[in-house]
């Protein structure tokens, strides 16, 4: 039983925690990856709690953007300080979940220390690092990783901004020749950092060698002031993640050092002497890295989601449902139960996936650290099918449940707002989604091609060497798993069918793959799905644990497995894996599911166990006191300090003072 049993909530909270047949404790042990991790962030979480510099002087969203800013690098900075005195690691703390809720628009020093000092290790030979990395431990540099320009995000190819080596000097002169080479959106830019990772096209002896990664120093280190020949600047209000310092920065022939090129991989000599890297893509390896977190992270914020969601549907009463009795729980409405359990079994999905693919992030760079590159391309495609996949589930997810909270989700004091704007732009950055699905098509198409030509592929698409032939009428997990291997298999056959039908017409191979890039689309989001299922049904299998708890993982898995058939039932018909009955029969399945989990649903997302600073939302408080909480929190509009606002006499008065001339 859950360790929070005791504490006071509303009846209706109440009931639901009694109906836990489960261990909450051990599944939250699950989740954080074991009980010394959950004592480890419960610990995290009880000194953050306990720090009264996190409480803001007023609600952000009643501050101006500027003050904004200026709270949230006060509690970053903080957050440093008070690291540095208890001996902690700030990047593990950053990225345990009790840190939550502690900013609450963004972090000025997110990219410094999560994008910044990985390109750094990542990316600079053992002595650049020495030198950089002493000065990132004493606080003399923070940084950002400067890749995206105005006129190009995605294209790297097309990037503007030139690093060109000047012999004589031995330096290089970093410019941007255009508008459109304005560095645009980097983390921290803006007014925080002092230096920056810049992708930059590097030119010798008047060639150009495609992008690379330059230290550049852009401030001051005493005065902050920026230097001569940077000019930088933050770049406006956004949709969310206000407080980031997303920023500017354009250079003026602007000279570095030759060693502040970033050498692990590719280097340019003293005498201008380029040496090439062992494969060409290793510049964009952070890159894959913070993919690769970006899956835990969504998944992260999808559990916030459905914690407010379903606190709140326990609370809430709405209409009827059999005629004259006391209006349900909106809980009890099968529509309910569908927008909200399918999102709590992708949390469990999309947990079991990040944990996959971290696995295999490190396992494959300990490989590349050997000279080893024949894993990286099937790392790439994962890594980018695994973002795109989780930033669109889960902001998805998030807005489901948005929604289900009615009119009340749609107020700022719910959180849902924040959480939204939080993960949708997960959507955009560090790969545009579309762009990383076409990546992953790629990836699929090369495969299948290789396969037909009679090549061994790699694990994670080994399915598409043969025709898979499953057992007809067999819905168990494997067979379900065997049925979606047979359906993506025949999309990819069909599409690549297509490519090849589309060229015999005499188009081009690009302009082929353009015609078919929405079935190209549908292929890596199918593989992709299929990944994540067969890594929750084996995870599952291999849970330890009590039977309770291992019930509600397998009802969760299924719950999943039913869902993505029933909405991709297309597919499976049309390659026949499965009947027009089997779906039927997985259909009813899928909703018996829900009744099933309904009575659980409380208690699953209790083990989430944020607590009401983290959910910082009226809806989703333990207690489920959400009248009141909300009513509170209006009162705290500035709006409400006076009877009659001053708007009233500049505005409205003297209107209603003239009064309507015509009698319209
Ligand atoms: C290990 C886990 C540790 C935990 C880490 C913690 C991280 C926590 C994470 C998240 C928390 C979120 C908190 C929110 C705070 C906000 C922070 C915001 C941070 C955002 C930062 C950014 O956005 S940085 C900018 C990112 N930009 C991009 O991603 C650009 C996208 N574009 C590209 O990647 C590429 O240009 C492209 C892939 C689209 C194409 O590249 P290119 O044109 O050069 O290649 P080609 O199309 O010609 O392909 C050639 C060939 O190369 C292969 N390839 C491409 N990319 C890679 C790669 N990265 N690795 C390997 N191979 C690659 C490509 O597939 C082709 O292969 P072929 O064999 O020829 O087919
Ligand atoms: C909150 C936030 C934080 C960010 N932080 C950083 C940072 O710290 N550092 C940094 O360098 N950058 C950062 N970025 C930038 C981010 O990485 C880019 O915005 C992202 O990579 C998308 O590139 P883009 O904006 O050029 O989009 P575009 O590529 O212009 O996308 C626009 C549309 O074109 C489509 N499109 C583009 N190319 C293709 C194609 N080949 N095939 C089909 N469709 C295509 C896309 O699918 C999309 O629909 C951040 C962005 C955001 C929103």
């Amino acid at each position: 039983m859950s360790s929070h049993e005791t504490r006071p909530c509303v009846p209706d909270l109440k009931k639901e925690r009694l109906k836990c047949d489960f261990n909450v404790e051990e599944l939250t042990n699950l989740i954080d990856g074991g009980k010394e991790k959950t004592a480890l962030r419960r610990k995290l979480r009880s000194v953050i709690s306990s720090e009264s510099a996190y409480i803001d002087p007023i609600p952000p969203e009643y501050m101006s953007h500027e003050d904004q800013f200026s709270n949230e690098l006060r509690k970053t900075c903080h957050t440093a300080m008070l690291m540095n005195k208890q001996n902690i690691d700030i990047k593990t703390l950053q990225l345990s979940k009790a840190y939550i809720g502690v900013l609450k628009d963004g972090d000025p020093l997110w990219v410094h220390y999560h994008v910044f000092i990985p390109s750094i290790t990542g990316q600079s030979d053992p002595e650049q690092q020495k030198i950089w990395m002493e000065k990132i431990r004493t606080w003399k540099i923070f940084g950002t990783y400067a890749q995206t320009e105005l006129g190009h995000g995605t294209f790297l190819r097309g990037l503007e901004t030139t690093a060109t080596y000047d012999r004589e000097t031995r330096e290089f002169i970093l410019n941007s020749p255009t508008i459109t080479a304005t560095k645009w959106w980097p983390g921290g830019l803006g007014h925080t950092v002092n230096f920056a990772a810049v992708m930059a096209q590097l030119y010798v002896g008047g060639k150009c060698y495609g992008p690379h990664m330059f230290m550049v120093q852009l401030r001051d280190e005493n005065t902050h002031e920026s230097l001569p020949g940077v000019t930088l600047g933050e770049i406006g209000p956004r949709f969310g993640l206000n407080t980031n310092g997303n920023g500017f920065l354009r250079f003026d022939h602007y000279r570095i050092p030759r060693r502040n090129m970033l050498m692990k991989h590719a280097q340019v000599l003293e005498d201008g002497t380029y040496v090439k890297p062992s494969h060409s893509k290793l510049s964009y390896g952070t890159m894959v890295r913070v993919r690769v977190g970006i899956v835990r992270d969504t998944c992260i914020q999808l559990q916030q989601a459905v914690t407010i969601a379903t606190r709140y549907s326990a609370v809430r009463h709405q209409s009827e449902l059999i005629p004259g009795e006391p209006e349900p729980q909106i809980l009890d409405y099968q529509t309910q139960q569908f927008k909200i359990l399918p999102q709590i079994s992708s949390v469990f999905a999309l947990f079991f996936a990040a944990n996959s693919v971290i696995d295999a992030y490190y396992s494959v760079t300990a490989q590349m650290d050997l000279g080893d590159m024949s894993l990286l391309p099937e790392l790439h495609a994962l890594s980018s099918g695994l973002k795109a996949l989780s930033a669109s589930d889960a902001s998805r997810g998030v807005e489901i449940c948005r929604l289900s909270c009615g009119g009340h989700g749609y107020l700022a004091s719910s959180n849902f707002p924040r959480l939204y704007t939080q993960t949708t732009c997960a959507i955009t950055y560090e790969g545009e989604n579309t762009v990383l699905w076409l990546q992953v098509a790629r990836y699929i198409i090369k495969s299948y091609r290789s396969a037909q030509n009679g090549n061994n592929l790699k694990h994670s698409v080994s399915y598409l060497s043969k025709q898979p032939r499953p057992v007809r009428g067999d819905l168990s997990n494997n067979g379900l798993l065997e049925a979606f291997k047979a359906a993506v298999f025949k999309l990819v056959s069909d599409t690549e069918g297509r490519i090849q039908r589309v060229c015999a017409k005499g188009q081009n191979y690009h302009m082929a793959w353009n015609q078919c890039s929405l079935q190209l689309l549908k292929c890596a989001e199918a593989h992709t799905r299929f990944y994540v299922c067969e890594q929750f049904v084996r995870k599952v299998e291999m849970a330890k644990g009590t039977e309770n708890v291992k019930k509600i993982l397998k009802n969760l898995c299924r719950l999943y497995l039913t869902h993505h058939v029933s909405v991709n039932s297309g597919d499976f018909l049309k390659s026949g894996s499965l009947s027009q009955n089997d779906i039927a029969v997985l259909e009813e399945e899928m909703c018996s599911l829900l009744e099933v989990l309904r009575p659980q649903a409380v208690s699953i997302v209790d083990a989430f166990d944020f607590d009401d600073g983290q959910l910082n939302s009226c809806l989703g408080c333990w207690d489920g006191d959400v009248y009141q909480r909300l009513y509170d929190e209006a009162l705290k509009s500035p709006l409400n300090k006076t009877d009659v606002p001053e708007a009233y006499y500049k505005y409205l008065r003297p209107l209603m003072q003239v009064g309507l001339k015509s009698s319209l």
